[in-house]
C-alpha cells in the first residue's frame, strides 16, 4: 500500500468507527450536528480534524434519507475527494453518492461548494436526489441550470443559486456564468461567490477531451470580411507540398507558398503586421479545405446551414460556432450564405477555470488512463479506488475485419443471436451516420428496437433506463456511454445481464471503457464486445490511398495486421489529442495572465477602489507626451484636434503662452480635469471609477477578440523555422501593451469628455464619447 492509499485507510477507520457512535442519534440529534460542526469550524478546528465525525453523519444522513448506506469503498472515494485527487472509481460504483460526503463537509466552511456533472438531466437529477441529505442535515442545495436549456436563469435566480451551499451545475454553465459574472458593471449584479471547492464529475471528459475547447461569449458583429471569397478561390490554386504541407491533421504553407501569397496579393511581406488580415484568411481558407471534411466534421443542411458535427458522439452541435473566421471560410468553401462573424467579448479554458479553485477534485471510472497528462498539465494525482464487489462482466477480445461491412454483418448476427435469447443488447457506436445504418439493418432482421441519437439528455436517459429490460435492444451513441445507470430488469441476471456491443474503434481507450461500463454495473452479471474494421473513423489518420490499398476486394490481409493498424491509428489519434491539448494550454496560459491581470483591476473597481487623483494627472501627462513623440511638428490645428478629441468639446483660448505647446496642452488639461472635478465635487471619483471601467472593457474585448483570431493566424505559419508559441507571446505581449496604452488614453478620454446626468435614484448615467 503506497502513502496515499495508508492515509484514506486510515481516515476510513476513523470514520467507521463514528459511523457506530452516529448510529444511535435520534434525527433531531443527527441534524444538530450540522450547527455544532459550523460552530466547531468558526471557532478555528479545520475540515480535516471533522472529516470523521461529518462523513460519518452523512453515511447515516444517506442511509436514513435515501436508504443507502456508503460503502467501504465509497467513503475511501469521498476521503480522496475531499483531499482533492482525481479519483477513478469503476463505472457504476456509486460515484453520486461518494460525492455526498465531501460536498457536506465542503458545505460546511458557508464557502462555494460546488458540484459539475456532464450535463443538465444529471445536474438537476442529482441535485434533487442528493439534495434530500443535505435538506435533512440543513444545508441548502440548488441546481445552477434549467430542464430546458434555452430558458437562462436571471442574475436574481442566479444569485439565489450560487449563495446555497451547495451547488450542482454542468461545467458550461458554470465557466458561462464565471465570464458573465465578471462582465457585470456594478457590485450589486455579481451573482458568485469566491470559488472554494469543486468535483468534477467525468474529470476525464471535462479536463481531457473538452480542454481545448474555449467556452465563448460573443458580442456584436464584426463588419463581414470581403477576403473570404478571394482567399477560398486563391487556395483552389494551390498544390500540396509545392505550396503548402498537410500532415497529421496540421496544414501549413511552404516558403513557396509564402511566395506564392505575397505575389498574388501583391504584398512585401505576408508575415507583416500591415498583412495580418490576408495572412487569417489565407490560414483559414486552408483548413477549410484541408482539415474539415463534409459529413465528418459537419454537415450542409437542407436550409443551406451549416452544422458543426460532435465527432466523439456524432451529435449536431447545434448553434455552436467555430472561432476567429474558421466557420466562415467553411461556409465560403461550401458556397453558402456567410453567417455573421461574432466579436470574441471574454473567453476561457475548463484548464483555466479549474485552476481558479483552490481544492479541485474529480471522479470518474477511466480517468487512471490519463494520469500522466493529469499530473503534468494540472499537477493533479489519480488515486484508483477498488471496485465494491469484484467485476463479474465478461470483456470479450476485439473482433477485428477488413471491411464494415463485414463489421456490421457481424455485430447485426450478434445481435440477433443475444435477443433470440431475450438478453438485452446495446449497440454503442461512434457516428450517427453508423446508429443509423444499425438501425436499418436491425429493421431488415426485424428486431424492434430504440435509437438514440438525439440532442436532449432529458429524453436520452429515461429511454437508455430500459436498455436493462429482457429483449429490448438500443441503439446509441457514445453519448450515452458516461453517467447512465443501466438497472437490470427481472431474469436479465440469469441470461448473462446487459449486452454491450460496441461498434467501431473509439477515439480513445477511456470512451470505450466508459461504453462497456453500462454492463457489469455493482457487480452484476453483463458482456461487452467490440467490433472494428479498417473502415472505422480513427484509421482515417493513416491516409485514404494507404487504406485503399488493404482495403481492395480480394486482396488478403490477415486477422494480426488489422488489429496491428487499428491498434496504430488509435494509438497516433489519442497521442496527437494530447499534442493539441498540451499546446492549448501553453497558447491559453498567454490569455489566463492576461485576464488575472484584467478581472483583477476590475473587481478592484466595481469593489469601490479610488483611483489617485495623481496617477490621474500622470497618465493625461503621459498621453500628451506620447502625442507629441509621434508628431514632430505639431500646429495649431493639430492642437486644436487634439483638444477637441481628448480634452475638450469647447475651444478656448486660455491666457497662458502658447510658446511651449505641449506644456499649453497639459494646463489645458488640467484645466479640464479641475473643471469635471468641480463640477462633480463628492461624487468624483465615483464617476472616475466608472469611466475607467468602461475604457478597461473596451480595451479588454478587443484584446481578447484579437488573441483569439491571432491564434488562429499562427498556426497556420510554417512549422519548420519558426518557434509558434514564441511568435504568439511575443505577439501577445505587444498587444497587451498596446491595450493598456489605449485603456489609459480611453479613460481620460472618457472622464473629460464624458456627460453627465443623475437618474431618478440619483444614479449616475454617463454618455461616453
Ligand atoms: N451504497 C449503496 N448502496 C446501495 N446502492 C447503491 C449504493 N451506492 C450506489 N448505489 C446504486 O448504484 C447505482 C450506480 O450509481 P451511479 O449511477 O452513481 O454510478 P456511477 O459510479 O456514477 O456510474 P458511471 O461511472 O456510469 O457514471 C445506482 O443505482 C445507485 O442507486
Amino acid at each position: 500500500m503506497n502513502k496515499i492509499d495508508k492515509r484514506l485507510h486510515f481516515l476510513l477507520g476513523k470514520v467507521k468507527e463514528e459511523c457506530k457512535k452516529v448510529k444511535e442519534l435520534s434525527d433531531y440529534e443527527l441534524k444538530n450536528k450540522t450547527n455544532e460542526f459550523k460552530r466547531r469550524l468558526l471557532a478555528g478546528e479545520t475540515t480535516e480534524d471533522i472529516l470523521p465525525e461529518a462523513f460519518a453523519v452523512c453515511c447515516e444522513a444517506d442511509y436514513r434519507v435515501l436508504g443507502m448506506f456508503p460503502y467501504d469503498v465509497q467513503i475511501l472515494g469521498g476521503i480522496a475527494l475531499h483531499l482533492c485527487y482525481l479519483c477513478e472509481m469503476n463505472t457504476g460504483e456509486g460515484k453520486t453518492l461518494t460525492a455526498t460526503m465531501p460536498l457536506y463537509l465542503n458545505g460546511l466552511t458557508g464557502k462555494s461548494t460546488i458540484l459539475v456533472t456532464a450535463n443538465e438531466y444529471l445536474a438537476i437529477r442529482d441535485a434533487e436526489e442528493m439534495g434530500q441529505v443535505y435538506k435533512f442535515l440543513g444545508l441548502s442545495v440548488k441546481a445552477g441550470v434549467n430542464r430546458d436549456t434555452n430558458e437562462k436563469l436571471d442574475n436574481e435566480t442566479k444569485k439565489d443559486v450560487y449563495n446555497a451551499d451547495i451547488v450542482y451545475t454542468t461545467h458550461g454553465a458554470l465557466g458561462f456564468d464565471y465570464l458573465i459574472n465578471n462582465l457585470v458593471r456594478s457590485k450589486e449584479d455579481r451573482f458568485m461567490r469566491d470559488f472554494y471547492y469543486v468535483i468534477i464529475d467525468e474529470a476525464d471528459s471535462v479536463l481531457l477531451d473538452s480542454a481545448s475547447m474555449p467556452l465563448v461569449i460573443s458580442g456584436s458583429p464584426r463588419v463581414q470580411s470581403n477576403l473570404y471569397g478571394i482567399t477560398d478561390f486563391f487556395v483552389t490554386t494551390l498544390v500540396e507540398d509545392v505550396h503548402y504541407t498537410l500532415e497529421d491533421k496540421k496544414v501549413w504553407l511552404t516558403t513557396k507558398g509564402v511566395e506564392y501569397v505575397q505575389r498574388y496579393f501583391r504584398i512585401q511581406n505576408l508575415y507583416g503586421k500591415e498583412n495580418y488580415d490576408i495572412l487569417r484568411h489565407v490560414v483559414l481558407a486552408l483548413r477549410a479545405h484541408f482539415l474539415f471534411d463534409k459529413d465528418i466534421d459537419y454537415v450542409v443542411t437542407d436550409k443551406g446551414e451549416m452544422v458543426l458535427l460532435d465527432k466523439s458522439t456524432g451529435r449536431k452541435l447545434n448553434g455552436m460556432k467555430l472561432r476567429g473566421g474558421s466557420h466562415q471560410a467553411i461556409e465560403e468553401k461550401e458556397h453558402l450564405e456567410l453567417s455573421d462573424e461574432q466579436r470574441s467579448v471574454a473567453a476561457i479554458t475548463y484548464q483555466n477555470l479549474f485552476n481558479l479553485f483552490p481544492k479541485m477534485s474529480g471522479m470518474s471510472g477511466t480517468i487512471a488512463d490519463g494520469k500522466d497528462e493529469l499530473l503534468e498539465v494540472y499537477h493533479k494525482q489519480v488515486v484508483v479506488i477498488p471496485p465494491n464487489k469484484p467485476l463479474a462482466r465478461k470483456d470479450l477480445p476485439d473482433k477485428y475485419f477488413k471491411t464494415s461491412e463485414e463489421q456490421f454483418d457481424a455485430v447485426i448476427k450478434e445481435t440477433v443471436k443475444r435477443h433470440n435469447t431475450g438478453q438485452p443488447v446495446l449497440l454503442i457506436a461512434s457516428l450517427i451516420s453508423d446508429t443509423e445504418m444499425l438501425s436499418k439493418l436491425l429493421v431488415q432482421e426485424n428486431i424492434e428496437h430504440s435509437v438514440l441519437n438525439a440532442n436532449n439528455a432529458f429524453w436520452e436517459a429515461e429511454i437508455i433506463k430500459e436498455a436493462g429490460q429482457r429483449n429490448v435492444v438500443t441503439v446509441a451513441t457514445s453519448m450515452a456511454g458516461r453517467g447512465t445507470d443501466i438497472h437490470l430488469g427481472p431474469g436479465v441476471k440469469e441470461l448473462g445481464g446487459l449486452c454491450v456491443l460496441g461498434v467501431g474503434r473509439m477515439n480513445n481507450t477511456r470512451d470505450e471503457r466508459q461504453a462497456r461500463g453500462r454492463a457489469g454495473r455493482q457487480g452484476e452479471p453483463g458482456v461487452s464486445i467490440f467490433y472494428t474494421s479498417l473502415e472505422d473513423d480513427v484509421c482515417e489518420i493513416l491516409g485514404d490511398d494507404f487504406l485503399e490499398k488493404y482495403i481492395e476486394k480480394d486482396k488478403h490481409i490477415s486477422k494480426r495486421r488489422i488489429k496491428k493498424l487499428i491498434n496504430k491509428s488509435q494509438k497516433i489519434k489519442s497521442e496527437s489529442s494530447v499534442f493539441q491539448r498540451k499546446s492549448s494550454v501553453d497558447y491559453d496560459s498567454v490569455m489566463q495572465r492576461q485576464r488575472t491581470i484584467m478581472y483583477k483591476t476590475r473587481n478592484d473597481l466595481i469593489d469601490g477602489k479610488n483611483l489617485d487623483e495623481n496617477v490621474l494627472v500622470q497618465i493625461v501627462g503621459n498621453n500628451i507626451d506620447e502625442f507629441f513623440a509621434k508628431h514632430k511638428n505639431v500646429d495649431d490645428f493639430l492642437m486644436n484636434r487634439y483638444i477637441l478629441d481628448n480634452l475638450s468639446y469647447r475651444l478656448k483660448k486660455l491666457s497662458i503662452s502658447t510658446a511651449d505647446k505641449k506644456e499649453y496642452l497639459k494646463q489645458y488639461a488640467n484645466r479640464a480635469f479641475n473643471d469635471k472635478k468641480q463640477l462633480l465635487g463628492k461624487r468624483f471619483s465615483e464617476y472616475c471609477r466608472l469611466c475607467t471601467l468602461s475604457a478597461l472593457d473596451e480595451g479588454w474585448v478587443e484584446e481578447v477578440d484579437y488573441l483569439q483570431q491571432l491564434q488562429a493566424a499562427i498556426s497556420g505559419r510554417s512549422t519548420a523555422q519558426r518557434n509558434l508559441l514564441f511568435e504568439y507571446q511575443r505577439e501577445a505581449r505587444i498587444s497587451f501593451e498596446d491595450m493598456e496604452k489605449s485603456i489609459k488614453k480611453a479613460m481620460i478620454r472618457n472622464i473629460l469628455l464624458g456627460e453627465v446626468s443623475f437618474g431618478k435614484d440619483n444614479e449616475m448615467i454617463i454618455l461616453y464619447p
